[in-house]
């Protein structure tokens, strides 16, 4: 099943402290936002990709699609002061009748695997996203006391792409929207209008790079891979 794709990557990238969106930062000589827009140019199922920026970098990004001939980009949307609004602005150029994905700019190793795995789901459930399993032991703390351990078993980390039926995404962003409701991901969305969102295991290597430890992490991902 074919799909179009939008990738938030207007953000500013604080956390990671690079004096710069984090997109720009460069793994292998090629900046991250590469790394991840050429997953999906390099997917025969995609059908196009949506890339919601910050106005003030369009050159910047324009520049990059031509140096590294992305050719899959049909539009660029302006980005919001969340990520919530900017995947909401990138729904909006989305053609009728697609399935959509929607996946961080920065989150640069996905597999094709991955992205076949979740279609599949997305087709029996009309939502999805990529997850695993937590690792550590969660607690729940306040002013700096542990008021609860959380019971592991049923907790996941979860990932993009989150997939959907489009008209399924856009009544649950219009419905946030209106009740000025800010989620952390799509799929919460879905979640708070009482619809299921099925969860496809993903891989632990397919991280979002936050802060500057993340790049120490992605560049061994990278050897890895060779
Ligand atoms: N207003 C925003 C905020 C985020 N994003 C995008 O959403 C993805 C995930 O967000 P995050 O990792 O939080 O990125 P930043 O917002 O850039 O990071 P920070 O919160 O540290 O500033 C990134 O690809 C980011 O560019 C976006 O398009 N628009
Ligand atoms: C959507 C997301 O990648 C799922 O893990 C994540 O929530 C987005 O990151 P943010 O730091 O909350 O913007």
């Amino acid at each position: 099943m074919n799909y179009q794709v939008v990738i938030p990557a207007a953000g500013q990238g604080k956390r990671m402290n690079a004096g710069k969106n984090k997109q720009f930062i460069e793994l292998e000589q090629a900046p991250i936002i590469i790394h991840t827009l050429k997953v999906f140019e390099e997917h025969s199922m995609c059908e196009g990709i949506i890339l919601v920026i910050n106005d003030q970098e369009k050159e910047d990004f324009l520049k990059l699609l031509d140096d590294y001939q992305i050719t899959k980009v049909k539009y660029i949307v302006s980005g919001g002061s969340e990520r919530q609004f900017s995947v909401y602005n990138g729904l909006q150029a989305v053609e009728k009748g697609m399935l959509v994905l929607v996946h961080d700019g920065a989150r640069p190793f996905l597999s094709h695997k991955k992205i076949e795995n979740l279609l599949y789901e997305t087709q029996k459930t009309g939502a999805a996203t990529l997850a695993v399993p937590v690792k550590d032991t969660i607690k729940r703390v306040v002013d700096g006391k542990v008021v609860e351990t959380v019971e592991r078993s049923t907790l996941w980390s979860v990932q993009t792409p989150q997939a959907f039926f489009l008209p399924l995404v856009l009544d649950a962003h219009r419905q946030a929207k209106n009740e000025n409701y800010l989620g952390t991901d799509d799929a919460s969305l879905v979640e708070r209008i009482g619809k299921p969102v099925s969860v496809v295991l993903g891989d632990y290597t397919n991280i979002k790079l936050t802060t500057p430890e993340d790049l120490v992490i992605a560049k061994a991902i990278l050897e890895g891979k060779h």
